[in-house]
């Protein structure tokens, strides 16, 4: 049986707290494979609309492309609306029978987990990892397997919030990523 995390996300750009998570649950669980899942509609924010789906894919292959064992699932991309998981990972569980799926989750997302579609069903249909993150807290009634990974505090908000400010995020994301962003004036450069 295939061993294969889950880390879920807007990626709005993805950035290095992604991909230290993602590594340090791989590493602690023994996986096979983490699979990061850009959603088409977060359930519960807005998404920037200046940023199209076929950007934030871009800016992840190239975020994830010196690692072998991090791919993508686009899965998400393929159906219109706000991306439930609980819909995601019934598709997930049909289409590859023999793998066991860990879902990763910061712990912004964890205090949310009550309010998360449908949540007593999908906490059946997956085990959430839970990882910490500044400011939130990782405690939960929810049977969360908790990781330790060192505190990263970065993220997509902030990233946006520098670049429209003209600050530096060079060590915030991927060199790759950031040119990209560059290039293509994403967020305002
Ligand atoms: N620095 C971090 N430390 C721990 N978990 C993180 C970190 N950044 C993101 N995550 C987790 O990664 C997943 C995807 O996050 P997402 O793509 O929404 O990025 P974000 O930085 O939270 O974005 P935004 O600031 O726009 O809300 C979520 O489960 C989130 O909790
Ligand atoms: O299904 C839900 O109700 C739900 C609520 C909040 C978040 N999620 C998922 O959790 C992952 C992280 O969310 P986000 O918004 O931080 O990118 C992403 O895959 C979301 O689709 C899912």
């Amino acid at each position: 049986m295939k061993k294969v995390g889950v880390l879920g996300g807007t990626f709005d750009p993805p950035h290095l707290g992604h991909l230290l998570i993602a590594n340090e649950v791989y590493s602690a669980l023994d996986l096979d494979e983490v699979w990061f899942m850009p959603n088409q509609e977060p359930p519960h924010k807005e998404k920037s609309d200046s940023v199209k789906n076929e950007e934030r894919l871009q800016m992840l292959n190239l975020a994830i492309e010196n690692n072998d064992h991090f791919k993508i699932a686009a899965i998400e991309l393929e159906r219109e609306g706000r991306s439930y998981t609980v819909d995601t990972m019934k598709i997930l569980n049909a289409r590859f029978p023999n793998f066991q799926f860990f879902f990763i989750i910061g712990a912004d997302m964890i205090e949310y987990l009550p309010k998360w579609h449908k949540i007593d069903e999908l906490i059946k249909l997956v085990k959430f990892v839970g990882v910490e993150r500044p400011e939130y807290s990782h405690q939960t009634d929810y049977p969360v397997l908790y990781v330790d990974v060192p505190a990263m505090e970065v993220s997509s908000s902030m990233i946006r919030e520098r670049i429209k400010n003209g600050k530096t995020v060079r060590y915030l994301l991927p060199d790759p990523v950031i040119h990209y962003i560059e290039e293509k004036h994403l967020y305002g450069t």
